[in-house]
């Protein structure tokens, strides 16, 4: 599904975050990134949703050359991977339907078919009786799971996420993860990013660990491997 070949990121400051990277990860997979600060983690995620532009090699997302499609292009790459952040990027103005909704409006669909997606997906992360709330008025672990239901809405075959659980607390953290382990067990792709080191040893999946912008380890069922 996505293939990096030679992949380097030089930033115009000169830093060199990624220096060569060669990965495959097939359909289907649950992949963690792992590494220490400023290993080039969120540089590698960036790159796989045209976040950033790596400054040589290519990156194939289902034989689609994403390295090199135009700008314009990449609103339509972006409506097919759903990503998540640490800091959800919810919009505060808007209520939890609104935030979800806005995502499906650029597909043109009908007022009742958005309706039943929202509410599929509020479904899915437990949050149908919040529907009318702002984001302001949720926890944290509340608004990380609007963001998740964001992000799915489409049906994504591919859900990024960059440190998900880094700004929640150990038990709202395990309890996302439980919703992306529903979400790849439905057969969407999860890449994940994380200093979570609990949770990478023991709900146990694909291991990417970066170094210095490149890969240092790849493991099935790997373990995360730092000392925190
Ligand atoms: N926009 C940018 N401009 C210049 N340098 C950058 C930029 N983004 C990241 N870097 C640098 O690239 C290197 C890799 O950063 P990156 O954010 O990919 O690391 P990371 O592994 O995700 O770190 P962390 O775990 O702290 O999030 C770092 O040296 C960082 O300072």
């Amino acid at each position: 599904m996505i293939e990096m070949k030679n992949v380097q990121k030089t930033y115009p400051n000169g830093v060199s975050a990624v220096k060569g990277l060669n990965v495959k990860i097939q359909s289907g997979e649950f992949v963690y990134v792992v590494g220490p600060s400023g290993a080039g983690k969120s540089t590698f995620i960036k790159m796989m949703y045209r976040e950033e532009k790596p400054t040589s090699g290519t990156i194939t997302i289902n034989g689609r050359d994403i390295a090199n499609i135009k700008d314009r292009k990449v609103p339509l790459l972006r409506r097919d991977i759903g990503v998540i952040f640490q800091d959800f990027k919810l919009l505060n103005n808007l209520t939890v339907f609104e935030n979800i909704a806005f995502a499906l409006e650029v597909t043109e669909e009908k007022p009742q078919a958005i309706k039943k997606k929202v509410m599929e997906v509020l479904e899915l992360v437990g949050l149908k009786h919040k529907v009318r709330m702002f984001p302001n008025e949720l926890s944290g672990g509340e608004q990380q799971r609007v963001a998740i239901a964001r992000s799915i809405v489409r049906s994504p075959k591919l859900v990024i996420a960059d440190e998900p659980t880094g700004n929640l607390d150990p038990d709202t953290s395990w309890e996302i993860m439980k919703i992306f382990e529903e979400i790849n067990s439905l057969g969407t792709t999860v890449i994940m990013a994380t200093h979570n080191k609990d949770i990478v040893n023991t709900l146990q999946h694909r291991v990417i660990a970066i170094e210095g912008g490149l890969i240092v380890r790849d493991e099935q069922k790997g373990e995360y491997g730092y000392e925190l």
